[in-house]
C-alpha cells in the first residue's frame, strides 16, 4: 500500500534557527548538519533537499540550507517569567538591573515563519561584575553574587555570615528550616551581635563534608568485617576484593597486618589471573533469614492438609450445598497459595563490581594503547504514545537523564519513539536536545545524581554533599536558571505552535481567496483549506494535526525519522573556559553528546499498530541500521535513570562468564510521588522484592516492562548458545545443547540458531539467507546488522566456553561510521506500516503482539528457548518511575494487566505448554501468572 503525498507533507523535517540573541544561541537544533528525512513510502524516501539535511548552524543568521531571510517576518512577543523562589528581583536597589537580566531579558519570538525561543539578553555577567565590585559579597565558596543585607551587620544570620539571596535560599534559609553555612547553626534573627565574628567566620571552612571523617568510616568498616570473618586459614581474595569495593580500589594502604591494627599493613596478596575475575557474584540469602521462611511454609502447609482433610471428612449434611461450594472455594485457595509460594523457595541476590568492569574494557592495553572504550553498544528506547497523558516535560527529563548516562558517549543511542506523531513531542525534543549542551556536561562534570534536572532541583537535601569543586554553587545556579527557562519554554511550545499555525492557516486561506478573486468565481463560496499544523520552517508537519485531517490523524501518518544530535565521535572532546558563550566551564569535562534521533512510525488506518510492542518493534529495527547496539535497553516515558551507573551494573551481567546465555537483565519498578500510604498498591513491594528476587534463582525473572536491558540477538527470536533441558519434575534429568553447532541441535519450530560467521557451509548459509527476508523483512541492512550486533555481544574471547566462540578483545574500539542520508532513508522505510506484513515480527522476533501485557509474553518465549535472565538490584535505585495515582488510572492498569494473563492462560503461551528447557518451579510461576486473576482478586 502506497500513499501518495501530499507536497507539502513530503518536505523535509527541518527546523529553523532564529538569529539574533546575543549570548548564547542555542535554538533547536543540534550543531550537526541533519539528514533529515520524511517519506511516506520507501520507494521514494528522499527528496533532493532532503539529502545531507540543512545545515544549521547554532549561531547567527547562517542559513546555507535555503530559507529566504527575505520571507521572513519575525514576530517577537515578550513572556514574563514569574518570579520563583530562586529568581527573585535582588534588592530594591538592583531592582533596575536584575529585573531586565532575567524577566523581560527573556524574549521568547514565535509565530510567523520563525522558530518559537526564548533569547536570553546578556545580562547575568554584567551582574556578576557588579557582585564582585561592590562590597559586601556572598561568602560561599564559588558564589560572587551580592550579599543580602540582612537586618544587622552581616546577613540574615547572627554570625553574620555573608550569604546571596540565591545561596540563602538554596540553604533552605527562611522558612526552609536550613543552616547558616557559616556557623552551622539554624537560621534565626537576633538583635545583638559583633563584627569580629563575621571576620571568623568568612575564614571558616566551607561546609563540605570533610574527606578525613569520609575516610576513617570506611577504613574501620574494612577492619571491621575481617574481624568478623576470623581470619579464614585459607584467605579468600576474591571475598576481599568484594569486601573493599567502592573504597580505595586495591593497593596496600589499607591491607591490615597482624592484628588489623591501624598502622600495620602488609603488602597486597598477588590476584593471579586478573581478567578472570567475576564481574558479577551471587548470594543466597542468608539462611538465617531463608530457613525460618521455608519452615514457616512448611508449617502452613501442614496446618492447611490437615484443616482440609479435616473439612472434607465432616460434611455439614444439614447444608450439603453450603459445604460443598464452600469446600471448594478453600480448595481453590489453598491450591493458588501453593502457585503463590512454591517458586518463592529459592530466592537470591547479586551483587556486581564495577570497577573490573572498567578495567577489563576500559584500561588502556596493548591492544587498545589509547584506552577507547571497548564496551558494546547500548540503544536505549524511550516510547510515549500521547502528549496531552504524558506531558512532554516528562519525557524530555527521561531524555536528559539517559543523554547524561555514565557510560562511554558513543556507545549510546537513544531513540524516542512517538506514537502520537505530534510536533508537540518533536519540538519538545529539539528543545531537550539543546538544553543538554549544558545539563550533560554540568552532571558529568560535578557527578550530579540523580541527572534528571525536574528531580535532581527538586530534591530537599543538602545540595553540596560531596561536592568539592569551587564553581560549583555558581554552575548550579546557572543550570538552575538555564532549567527554568527551559521549562517555561516546553510549557509554551503548545501555545506556540497554535499560535504559529494559525497564522500560517490565516495566511494560506487568503491566499486561496485570492486566487478565487482572480479566478472570477463566487467570493462568497466558501473555500476549504485543510487547517494544517506547522513547522517552525513554514512547512506542513507530516505526523499528526490538530485538526486531524486525512493522512494527518492518529493512526494514519507518514513515519518519520530526525537525528536531533548526530553520532559523537570516538574521541575525547573538552570544552572550553566559562566566558559569554559557556555557562559553565569545560575545560576537563567532555562535552560529547550521545546520538537522539526522533522516531513516529508510519501508521495508517487498516493495519494494526499493536500498541507498544509494535512501537519498538520499529525501533528495533530502525536502530539496527542507525546503530545498532548489541544490547537495548527499554524505559517507558515516565521512567527515567535515578543511577546514572545503572548501564554499566546491567552490563556486568552480560558480559560475565556466562552471561552470553542472558537475554535481559530486569531492573525493579520503583516509584515516586506515591502517597505514603501507597493506597493503590502501587509499590507491588511484594512483587519486586520477593516474587522477582525468588524467580532469579529459576533461571531468571519476568520481563515486566519497563527498565529492562535486552540482548538484541535475543530479541530477534535466536536461541542461546548453550541451553539446559530439563526432564520430569524438579529437573532431575539435565541435558545440555550446544545450539551453535548447527548440527547438534535437533530442529523444532521455534529454534533459529545463532548466525555464526563464517561457521556453517556455504548450503546453510544459502537456505539462510533465503529464510531472512521471511523472517525479518526485506530489508538487508537489517539482515546485514545481525551477525554484527551477534558478534558485539559476545563474550571476551578468555571467557569462552566449550562451542562457543568469543570476541577478540579491543574490536569494539573502532570508531563507528558516521550518519548518512542512505542510512537514514533504509531507516525510515524499516518503519514503514506494511514492513511486518509476511514476516515473523510479532510472532517470533521482537516484542511478541496479541498480548496487552505484550512483555510478559516477550520474556517467557525467550525463556522457552532456554535463555536465563538476571534480576539486577541496585543500591541506589536505577530507574524510577511515575504510577498512576488516581484510581481510575490505576484499576485500568490493573484490570489491562489482569486481561492480559488471561490471555496469557488462552493461548499458545500457557506455562503448561512450555519447553523442557523451563525448569519445573519457573513454569509453576509463569502459570501463576496466567492464573492469578482466576485465583485472587487484586
Ligand atoms: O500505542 C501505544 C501505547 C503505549 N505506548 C507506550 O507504552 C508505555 C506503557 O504504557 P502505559 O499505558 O503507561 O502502561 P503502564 O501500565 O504504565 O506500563 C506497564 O505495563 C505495560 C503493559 O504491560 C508495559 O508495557 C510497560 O512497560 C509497564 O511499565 C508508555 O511509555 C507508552 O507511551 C506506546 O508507545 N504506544
Ligand atoms: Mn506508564
Amino acid at each position: 500500500m502506497v500513499k501518495t503525498a501530499s507536497p507539502s507533507s513530503s518536505s523535509p523535517v527541518t527546523i529553523t534557527v532564529s538569529s539574533g540573541g546575543r549570548r548564547r544561541s542555542m535554538g533547536l537544533t543540534s550543531p550537526i548538519p541533519r539528514a533529515s528525512v520524511s517519506a511516506n513510502n520507501p520507494a521514494s524516501p528522499l527528496r533532493a533537499s532532503g539529502c545531507g539535511g540543512r545545515r544549521i548552524s547554532g549561531g547567527g543568521a547562517s542559513k546555507d540550507g535555503g530559507i529566504e531571510e527575505s520571507n521572513t517576518e519575525f514576530v517577537s512577543y515578550t513572556v514574563h517569567i514569574p518570579p520563583t523562589p530562586d529568581r527573585r528581583p535582588l534588592t530594591a536597589s538592583e531592582d533596575g538591573k536584575s529585573g531586565t537580566s532575567f524577566i523581560s531579558g527573556t524574549i521568547f519570538t514565535g509565530g510567523y515563519n520563525s522558530v518559537t525561543r526564548g533569547h536570553v539578553m546578556e545580562c547575568s555577567m554584567e551582574s556578576d561584575a557588579q557582585a564582585k565590585t561592590s562590597s559586601s559579597v556572598c561568602g560561599m565558596k564559588g558564589c560572587d553574587e551580592e550579599a543580602i543585607k540582612g537586618r544587622l551587620c552581616g546577613g540574615p544570620c547572627e554570625c553574620g555570615f555573608k550569604i546571596c539571596r540565591d545561596c540563602y535560599l538554596e540553604c533552605g534559609g527562611k522558612n526552609g528550616g536550613g543552616k547558616c553555612p557559616g556557623c552551622k547553626e539554624p537560621y534565626k534573627y537576633v538583635s545583638d551581635d559583633d563584627e569580629d565574628d563575621e571576620e571568623e567566620d568568612e575564614d571558616q571552612p566551607l561546609p563540605l563534608p570533610s574527606m578525613a571523617e569520609f575516610k576513617l568510616d570506611k577504613r574501620l568498616s574494612v577492619v571491621k568485617s575481617f574481624k568478623a570473618q576470623n581470619h579464614p586459614p585459607d584467605f579468600d581474595h576474591t571475598r576481599w576484593l568484594f569486601e573493599t569495593k567502592g573504597t580505595y580500589g586495591y593497593g596496600n594502604a589499607v591491607w591490615p597486618k597482624d592484628g588489623y591494627g591501624p598502622n600495620g599493613f602488609d603488602p597486597p596478596p598477588e590476584f593471579g589471573e586478573k581478567a578472570r575475575r567475576p564481574l558479577t557474584r551471587k548470594v543466597g540469602v542468608s539462611a538465617a533469614i531463608i530457613s525460618p521462611y521455608r519452615l514457616l511454609i512448611l508449617l502452613r502447609l501442614a496446618a492447611l492438609g490437615l484443616f482440609l482433610t479435616w473439612r472434607v471428612r465432616h460434611p455439614n449434611h444439614e447444608a450439603i450445598w453450603l459445604w460443598a461450594m464452600s469446600i471448594t472455594c478453600e480448595l481453590w485457595f489453598a491450591f493458588s497459595w501453593i502457585l503463590d509460594q512454591l517458586p518463592k523457595l529459592c530466592p537470591v541476590n547479586r551483587v556486581t563490581d564495577l570497577s573490573i568492569l572498567k578495567g577489563r574494557f576500559e584500561s588502556p592495553n596493548l591492544r587498545n594503547p589509547k584506552g577507547r572504550s571497548d564496551l558494546p553498544g547500548i540503544d536505549v528506547f524511550v516510547s510515549t504514545a500521547d502528549p496531552e497523558k504524558e506531558p512532554p516535560l516528562v519525557t524530555a527529563n527521561t531524555i536528559l537523564s539517559i543523554l547524561a548516562i555514565d557510560y562511554p558517549v558513543e556507545k549510546v543511542a537513544c531513540y524516542l519513539s512517538d506514537d502520537g506523531g505530534a510536533l508537540l513531542t518533536f519540538e519538545a525534543l529539539a528543545e531537550t536536545a539543546s538544553f543538554a549542551r549544558i545539563w550533560v556536561p554540568f552532571c558529568r562534570k560535578h557527578h550530579i545524581e540523580p541527572r534528571n534536572p525536574e528531580a535532581y532541583f527538586g530534591q530537599k537535601r543538602d545540595f553540596l554533599k560531596n561536592k568539592v569543586r569551587l564553581d560549583f554553587v555558581r554552575e548550579r545556579r546557572r543550570v538552575k536558571r538555564e532549567y527554568d527557562e527551559f521549562k517555561v519554554r516546553i510549557n509554551s511550545l503548545p501555545e506556540s505552535i497554535r499560535r504559529r499555525s494559525d497564522a500560517y492557516n490565516a495566511h494560506e486561506e487568503l491566499r486561496a481567496k485570492k486566487k478565487q478573486m482572480e479566478a472570477g468565481s463566487n467570493v462568497s463560496e466558501p473555500i476549504k483549506v485543510p487547517k494544517a499544523t506547522w513547522m517552525s520552517d513554514g512547512s506542513h508537519w507530516p505526523g499528526t494535526w490538530a485538526s486531524a485531517e486525512q493522512d494527518h490523524s492518529r493512526g494514519d501518518h507518514a513515519g518519520i525519522i530526525q537525528a536531533m544530535l548526530a553520532p559523537p565521535n570516538a574521541e575525547l572532546e573538552f570544552g572550553t573556559e566559562t566566558d559569554g558563550e559557556n555557562l559553565i566551564g569545560t575545560t576537563d569535562v567532555d562535552i560529547r553528546l550521545p546520538m537522539l534521533v526522533y522516531v513516529s512510525r508510519e501508521k495508517r488506518p487498516g493495519y494494526d499498530h499493536n500498541k507498544k510492542a509494535g512501537a519498538m518493534n520499529a525501533l528495533v529495527r530502525t536502530s539496527a541500521i542507525m546503530s545498532n547496539g548489541p544490547f537495548i535497553l527499554n524505559l517507558d516515558c515516565d521512567h527515567y535513570i535515578y543511577n546514572s551507573l545503572a548501564m554499566r551494573e546491567g552490563m556486568c551481567f552480560m558480559l560475565d562468564r556466562g552471561g552470553d546465555r542472558i537475554c535481559y537483565v530486569q531492573f525493579p519498578q520503583r516509584f515516586e510521588g506515591i502517597d505514603p500510604s501507597d493506597r493503590y498498591a502501587n509499590h507491588n513491594t511484594v512483587f519486586f522484592d520477593v516474587s522477582m528476587r525468588a524467580l532469579d534463582g529459576l533461571q531468571g525473572p519476568m520481563y515486566v516492562g519497563t527498565g529492562c536491558i535486552f540482548r538484541r540477538t535475543a530479541l530477534y527470536g535466536f536461541s542461546p548458545p548453550r541451553a539446559t533441558e530439563h526432564h520430569g519434575w524438579l529437573g532431575r534429568r539435565k541435558i545440555k545443547l550446544f545450539l551453535r553447532k548447527p548440527k547438534v541441535s535437533k530442529k523444532e519450530v521455534d529454534e533459529v540458531c545463532l548466525p555464526i560467521n563464517g561457521d556453517h557451509n556455504d548450503d546453510d548459509a544459502d537456505i539462510e539467507s533465503l529464510l531472512l527476508p521471511r523472517r525479518f523483512g526485506n530489508s538487508t541492512s537489517l539482515a546485514a546488522s545481525i551477525p554484527v550486533a551477534e558478534y558485539q555481544g559476545r563474550l571476551l574471547q578468555d571467557l569462552q566456553e566449550k562451542g562457543t566462540q568469543g570476541r577478540s578483545a579491543g574490536s569494539l574500539v573502532v570508531p563507528r561510521e558516521p550518519l548518512d542520508a542512505a542510512t537514514v532513508a533504509e531507516a525510515i522505510s524499516v518503519i514503514s506500516c506494511f514492513y511486518e506484513d509476511k514476516t515473523e515480527w510479532g510472532k517470533r522476533v521482537g516484542w511478541i503482539y496479541g498480548s496487552v501485557t505484550e512483555d510478559v509474553v516477550t520474556g517467557y518465549r525467550m525463556h522457552n528457548r532456554g535463555w536465563r535472565s538476571v534480576y539486577c538490584v541496585t543500591k541506589r535505585d536505577a530507574f524510577r518511575g511515575t504510577a498512576p495515582i488516581n484510581l481510575t488510572d490505576r484499576l485500568h492498569q490493573v484490570l489491562r494487566w489482569a486481561t492480559g494473563s488471561v490471555e496469557i492462560f488462552f493461548s499458545r503461551n500457557n506455562a503448561l505448554l512450555a519447553s523442557p528447557r523451563m525448569k519445573f518451579l519457573q513454569r509453576v510461576a509463569y502459570f501463576n501468572v496466567g492464573m492469578y486473576p482466576f485465583t485472587q482478586c487484586f
